[in-house]
């Protein structure tokens, strides 16, 4: 898994890709200077008058509903259906599901259109799979990964998406496959934004590949390291925010090698 890893970064590193974000308005910029921070370009337009021409000319698309309008959320509909019509792979983060009718209205249609990877946190992603026991605390986890992690695998057979679902132990989940990522530092959910950028990075990942889930992986690996080794030198959520975009920078196939805790199972 690891070799797979650093090959990716090597080529996105090489590739730059564009990735474009709909995203929301808490973390846009943090998203933006993570992606940076990787080596990715990225660009944060969400007009639904604009969004068609952004998605034929980007890599991969973003979508996060962190915080809607009826104007994003229209123009996530219009690029997602785009998107699914010229074969361009996209990341869904559900941030809140749960917390309003809007919202829940919105993740089924999204969910229809079925995303090429889902990742959230645990309480989102069991809320994706049942609407009707909501178990979001606004945006943030009432409940651990492992507890949710059959609701995850019922949700991947359910919507053919790929899913991840963060907490102390990351899980990534295909048909086949199941990943599971041991790095992070609890002091990351103090910071707005890690869980987001975790998804901005796949999608970078998703635009210089078509092996999808090996994106997938990449993406939440790499943001759960990366916050790790920045928690180690932080004095707190403050600047653990701004050691990540280093840590981001200077990551390299030695520190990936040696410091990377993941494990695969085949179903
Ligand atoms: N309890 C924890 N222990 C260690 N790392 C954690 C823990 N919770 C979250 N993380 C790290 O923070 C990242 C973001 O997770 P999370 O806060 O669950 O996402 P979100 O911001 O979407 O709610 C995870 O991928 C993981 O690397
Ligand atoms: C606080 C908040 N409110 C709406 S979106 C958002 C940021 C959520 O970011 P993350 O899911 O990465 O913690
Ligand atoms: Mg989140």
């Amino acid at each position: 898994m690891e070799d797979s890893i650093i090959n990716l970064l090597e080529q996105l590193r090489v590739e730059k890709p564009l990735v474009h974000n709909i995203t929301n308005l808490v973390v846009m910029n943090n998203t933006a200077n993570a992606l940076l921070a990787l080596g990715a370009s990225p660009v944060m337009v969400h007009s639904p008058l604009e969004v068609r021409e952004v998605v034929d000319i980007a890599q991969a698309l973003v979508i996060n509903i962190g915080t809607l309008s009826e104007d994003t959320a229209e123009a996530m509909l219009v690029a997602t259906e785009h998107a699914n019509t010229i074969g361009r792979p996209w990341v869904l983060d559900p941030v809140g599901a749960g917390i309003s009718a809007f919202r829940n209205d919105l993740l089924s249609n999204l969910l229809d259109l079925k995303p090429t990877v889902i990742r959230g946190n645990a309480s989102e992603i069991m809320t994706l799979y049942n609407f009707n026991q909501p178990n979001t605390k606004g945006v943030d986890s009432t409940t651990a990964s492992k507890d949710a992690l059959r609701f995850g695998q019922l949700l991947q057979e359910q919507t053919g998406s790929i899913i991840c679902i963060s907490g102390e132990v990351d899980y990534i989940l295909s048909q086949q496959y199941r990943v599971e990522v041991f790095n992070g530092n609890p002091l990351m959910t103090q910071v707005t934004g890690l869980g987001c950028s975790a998804t901005a990075l796949i999608g970078a990942f998703l635009g210089v590949t078509d092996h999808y889930f090996e994106a997938a992986v990449a993406g939440v690996s790499i943001l759960s390291l990366a916050g790790e080794l920045a928690a180690q030198t932080a004095a707190g959520p403050g600047t653990l925010q701004l050691n990540l975009y280093d840590e981001l920078y200077q990551l390299n196939a030695e520190r990936l090698k040696s410091k990377l805790k993941i494990k695969r199972y085949a179903h």
